[in-house]
């Protein structure tokens, strides 16, 4: 059984009064396996934020479901979804996303207190992943007193520190300099590695390039998928800058 499965996602936007219909997913479907490496590209508007919304539960589709470990999360009650986000998914944002009033430890802590979990379990589970992560000597810092990659590990511990099923990352290398972009890469390689699941939202190719797959959507269609088996990095960025010059070309389908 595939870890998450995306079936026949539709998503339509309409404005209060009914009108103005936007369809921003057109019928997506796509299984991800424990274990995975996938990033998602696609133009601006072609629905990735959208899909990131839905898998994340934050939004519901029109039509078509999600399931995580065969759960269906549309049927997750209200009062029961933050929970399950915690529990199950973990985020990492372009942003980082971390609060500025909360040391880079209560930071990564936010997920387990919400979860009411003990204070020694809390550093105990600390423990390893700061080290892990290179943040160990950080962790009483705040967020303004260390650079963006700094602050986006710590967001990776916050996000690994629940040991979620799946990792959401939207964009994670956007506001990252070229030397922590790679640090950041080589980390979530070593994560992949480790058994962590992973989907990553990037217009970044070189991101892309570290990914099992990427899929390209197009029109709020899955338009072409691209695996990469035994491949480098540099032959991956080599077929994705490809695949991106079609999809800007206008064709309907990949040739
Ligand atoms: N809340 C909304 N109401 C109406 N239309 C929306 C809404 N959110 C997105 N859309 C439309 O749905 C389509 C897909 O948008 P989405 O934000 O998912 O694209 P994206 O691929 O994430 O773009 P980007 O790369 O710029 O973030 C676009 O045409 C967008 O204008």
């Amino acid at each position: 059984m595939p870890l998450l499965q995306v079936q026949q996602l539709k998503k339509v936007y309409t404005n209060r009064f009914g009108g103005n219909k936007a369809e921003a997913l057109s019928k997506i479907s796509f299984s991800v396996e424990s274990g995975d490496y996938i990033a998602i590209m696609g133009e601006s508007g072609s629905g990735k934020t959208t899909l990131l919304n839905i898998l994340a539960a934050i939004d519901q589709p029109t039509n078509g479901k999600v399931l995580l470990n065969d759960q269906d999360i549309g049927q997750i009650s209200e009062k029961n979804i933050a929970k399950f986000r915690r529990e199950h998914l973990g985020f990492v944002f372009q942003e980082f996303n971390l609060l500025d009033t909360f040391s880079l430890k209560d930071n990564i802590f936010l997920p387990l207190v919400l979860s009411g979990k003990k204070y020694p379990e809390m550093e105990s589970k600390l423990k390893p992943i700061a080290k892990k992560l290179g943040i160990a000597s950080l962790l009483d810092k705040f967020p303004y007193e260390v650079s963006g990659g700094q602050k986006q590990r710590a967001a990776v511990a916050r996000a690994l520190i629940t040991h979620p099923a799946l990792i959401l990352a939207d964009e994670p290398t956007g506001a990252l300099d070229s030397k922590s972009t790679s640090e950041l890469l080589t980390l979530f390689d070593q994560i992949n590695k480790e058994g962590q699941t992973v989907l990553m939202v990037t217009h970044s190719i070189q991101a892309a390039s570290h990914a099992k797959r990427v899929l390209f959507i197009k029109d709020g269609n899955v338009f072409h998928e691209l695996y990469k088996g035994d491949e480098s990095n540099e032959q991956m960025f080599q077929k994705i800058s490809h695949t991106l010059t079609v999809l800007s070309s206008g064709e309907d389908h990949y040739a």
